[in-house]
């Protein structure tokens, strides 16, 4: 079996949401603490003995944690038609950050996205 390694780096946002056509308390808008953590997978090491810098993973993932930071989730176009749920917030996490890591040789292999200390979802495209 080919080695695999699978790197993961933590970052986090603060954002508001409303959760349209949900029955409950989440229907009003309200605000969490996310914490995001990003899983990268490689196959192989480069010279310097790494799969993939966690440099380089920490500021995709802060970046695009910093365009959700302080905002009104519902406002923005990835969520105007699309309930900002956490399982939505993920996968809209896991394709920007596919953009910018994935290459031959790496791969985001998931997300979890952390809306309260005991609720999160993983998101990942992977069979
Ligand atoms: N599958 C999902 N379920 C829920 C989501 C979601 O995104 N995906 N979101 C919510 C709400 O955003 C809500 O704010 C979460 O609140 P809740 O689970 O009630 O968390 P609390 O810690 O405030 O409540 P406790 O009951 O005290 O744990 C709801 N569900
Ligand atoms: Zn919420």
């Amino acid at each position: 079996m080919p080695a695999k390694y699978t790197l993961t780096v933590l970052t986090d946002f603060a954002a508001a949401h409303t959760l349209r056509g949900y029955p409950g308390d989440c229907s009003r808008m309200h605000g969490h603490n996310w914490k995001l953590e990003a899983e990268v997978q490689a196959t192989a090491l480069d010279d310097v003995g790494m799969a993939v810098d966690f440099k380089v993973i920490k500021q995709a993932a802060r970046e695009i944690a910093g365009e959700l930071d302080h905002h009104y989730l519902n406002d923005l176009p990835a969520f105007a038609r699309v309930n900002p749920t956490a399982e939505q917030i993920a996968a809209y996490i896991y394709q920007r950050l596919g953009e910018r890591l994935n290459t031959g040789q790496v791969r985001v292999s998931a997300v979890t996205l952390w809306e309260t200390e005991r609720a999160c979802v993983r998101y990942s495209e992977e069979a």
